[in-house]
């Protein structure tokens, strides 16, 4: 790992080069609402979408897989089973998994899945909303639905928090995102009011993140620059022709389509990122 990730476009560009010369098979299970969505980014990022989650495939898949994503929007008995197996193929074979913990902390079957996620399978990386990442650190968070609400003044500590006691690179979405390792903690500022008012922004930064961890060797850097290329789409996006919130979401996917790693190179995103801890 080098000594200090580099934010400038030229290492962003690399990046975003190594994912698409890797194309990574990345394995997705994740809920209804974002599927094809999710789908589509992993693709325009450069590497495959397969969004295999029947419980007697699922683990069969993720040994093929580059990398694998645990969305835990949809609670049905049979995806739950699903997230587990192959969460634990996963960790066999060493193939990174991100962890989305969807509305971690509203139900009690919902605080029962994620308990026993990270009891048995070991995540490379967990991004959440302010709210999830919260309580998953163990403290008080409101979280309405997937949503978080509330303020978390502290969530930069509950971020860092989390990745010591799980050893994943923990990302917590909100107006700036914060990227914590276990031993240094980043705040990126990228990204458009607009990414709020879409459902399903932040599963589509879960598969970023994915695709990014699949395509890096450096489990931080992947999660720092998919989540900052992430950002810089989301900002881009406002530039396209907009009718309202569906034609940004539209308009969202055109922009990573459109994120190369020449678009990247003649950025200068060094102010977007700062390093706290
Ligand atoms: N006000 C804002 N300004 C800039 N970026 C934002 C803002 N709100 C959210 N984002 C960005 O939107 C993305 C999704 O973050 P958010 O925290 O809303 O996820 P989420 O609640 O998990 O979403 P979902 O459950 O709908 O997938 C992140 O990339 C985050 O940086
Ligand atoms: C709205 C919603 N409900 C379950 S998953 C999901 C997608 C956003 O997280
Ligand atoms: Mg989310």
């Amino acid at each position: 790992m080098t000594d200090e990730i580099e934010a400038t476009g030229e290492a962003l560009a690399r990046s975003l080069a190594e994912v698409r010369e890797a194309e990574p098979l990345v394995q997705q299970l994740t809920n209804e609402v974002t599927k094809n969505d999710l789908a589509n980014v992993t693709l325009s990022w450069g590497a495959l979408p397969v969004m295999a989650d029947a419980p007697g495939e699922a683990p069969e898949m993720a040994e093929l897989a580059g990398a694998i994503l645990l969305n835990t929007g949809r609670m049905t008995e049979s995806n739950v089973d699903a997230l587990h197996a192959a969460g634990k193929a996963a960790n066999g074979l060493d193939v990174p998994v991100v962890l989305d913990p969807v509305g971690a902390g509203t139900t009690p079957t919902r605080k029962e899945v994620h308990t026993s996620l990270l009891e048995e399978v070991e995540f490379d990386v967990i991004n959440g909303n302010y709210g999830e990442i919260t309580h998953l650190a163990g403290e008080e968070a409101d979280v309405k639905g997937v949503e978080s609400v509330g303020e978390y003044e502290e969530v930069t500590g509950s971020a860092r928090a989390l990745a010591e006691t799980t050893g994943a690179v923990v990302v917590a979405s909100g107006v700036e995102d914060v990227v914590a390792g276990s031993d240094r903690v980043y705040r990126v500022r990228a990204g458009d009011e607009m990414l709020s008012k879409v459902v399903g922004t932040g599963c589509m930064l879960g598969a970023t993140l994915a695709a990014f961890s699949g395509g890096l060797e450096d489990g931080l850097s992947a999660a720092l620059h998919g989540t900052l290329a992430y950002g810089l789409a989301g900002e881009h996006a406002t530039d396209l022709e907009y009718n309202g919130p569906a034609s940004y979401s539209v308009n969202l996917l055109d922009s990573i389509a459109g994120f190369t790693p020449g678009v990247a190179e003649e950025l200068d995103p060094t102010d977007r990122i700062e390093r706290v801890t």
